[in-house]
């Protein structure tokens, strides 16, 4: 049977009422939402996660936006006749790399969720402020170590990842200053850091977004990606993992490829004070709200 226009109305403002409490738990509260290159579907759905950022904002919560933009970086990179190469989820970066991810994720994407994130504000004045990890410092980093046993000889060697990253300090300042003042700022952050010579690197965005969660003692970290959440070994969707259960599906393999840094970012975080991770398919339209305000919600949810 079809609902009737008046029918969806008393609906509609049911669902309203109902998510009272939730809002309530999250007021004034920070919300590091990571948003993956593979969540980034077709632009009409990115729009619709820019105008849920927007609808946070006015709910009360601080949602700082982390993007992505790995399979883009790729696809850009491929035009140009390079092969990407991936260790242990990090993309291997020299030089050129380095100027092509830097184009792609501050200049392209970066900007493009700002401006959309704008759009879907205008009204109420909520605007999108594209950064990457280079403006006032915001994030320092040291140069990624990595080293494999050689088989054959058993001797440890150093594996050179080129100009990867990872953060060594977070300076929240600037972003803090953005969501406290009387402006309603969302920053969007591009993965891209700076060692304390200046030089420019990559970062993989889900550790930017948990080391961003940890300095601003985020209460939630959302990371928006293209599964449903963790899958066990049996396929089925994990509905809640302790950081010790997180730790054990990277040790057994049952966590592969770019799940592995989700997770280490995931224990990480919540270490270091923030409340929960969650893990979720950013695919579908209203994930985050699904999430937030409902009380099964989606994905995969850690904690202590
Ligand atoms: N146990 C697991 N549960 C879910 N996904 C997994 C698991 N192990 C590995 N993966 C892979 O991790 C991918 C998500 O990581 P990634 O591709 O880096 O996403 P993003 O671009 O959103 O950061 C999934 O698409 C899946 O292929
Ligand atoms: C060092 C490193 O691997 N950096 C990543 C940065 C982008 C990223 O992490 O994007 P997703 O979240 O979409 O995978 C890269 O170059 O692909």
């Amino acid at each position: 049977m079809t609902e009737t226009p008046e029918e969806q109305g008393w609906a509609t403002a049911k669902t309203l009422a109902e998510a009272l409490p939730y809002i309530q738990r999250y007021d004034r509260e920070t919300v590091v939402i990571k948003y993956g290159g593979h969540a980034m579907g077709e632009e009409s759905v990115a729009r619709l996660f820019a105008a849920d950022a927007v609808l946070l904002k006015l709910l009360g919560l601080h949602p700082v936006v982390v993007h992505g933009g790995g399979p883009q970086i790729s696809r850009m990179l491929e035009k140009a006749g390079v092969k990407s190469t991936f260790i242990d989820g990090l993309r291997v970066t020299d030089e050129a790399t380095m100027e092509v991810a830097e184009m792609v994720l501050s200049g392209a994407i970066n900007k493009e969720i700002a401006n959309w994130i704008t759009l879907a504000g205008a009204e109420a004045d909520v605007r999108g402020v594209g950064l990457s990890g280079k403006d006032a410092r915001l994030i320092t980093v040291r140069k990624v170590e990595r080293t494999k046993i050689d088989p054959g000889s058993q001797i440890e060697q150093s594996i050179d990842l080129g100009y990867v990253g990872e953060p060594t300090r977070i300076d929240p300042q600037l972003i803090q200053g953005l969501i406290s003042a009387d402006h309603d700022y969302i920053p969007v952050i591009a993965p891209i850091g700076v060692s304390a010579e200046g030089q420019t690197f990559n970062i993989n965005a889900d550790t930017v977004a948990g080391a961003l969660a940890g300095a601003l003692k985020a209460k939630r970290m959302l990371l928006l990606t293209d599964v449903t959440g963790v899958l066990g070994a049996d396929g089925e969707l994990i509905r809640e993992m302790s950081i010790a259960q997180a730790r054990d599906a990277i040790a057994t393999g049952v966590a592969s490829g770019g799940m592995i840094p989700k997770l280490e970012t995931a224990i990480a975080a919540v270490e270091s004070g923030v409340e929960a991770v969650v893990i979720l398919d950013g695919r579908r339209p209203h994930a985050m709200l699904v999430e937030l305000f409902t009380e099964h919600g989606a994905g995969t949810l850690i904690t202590r």
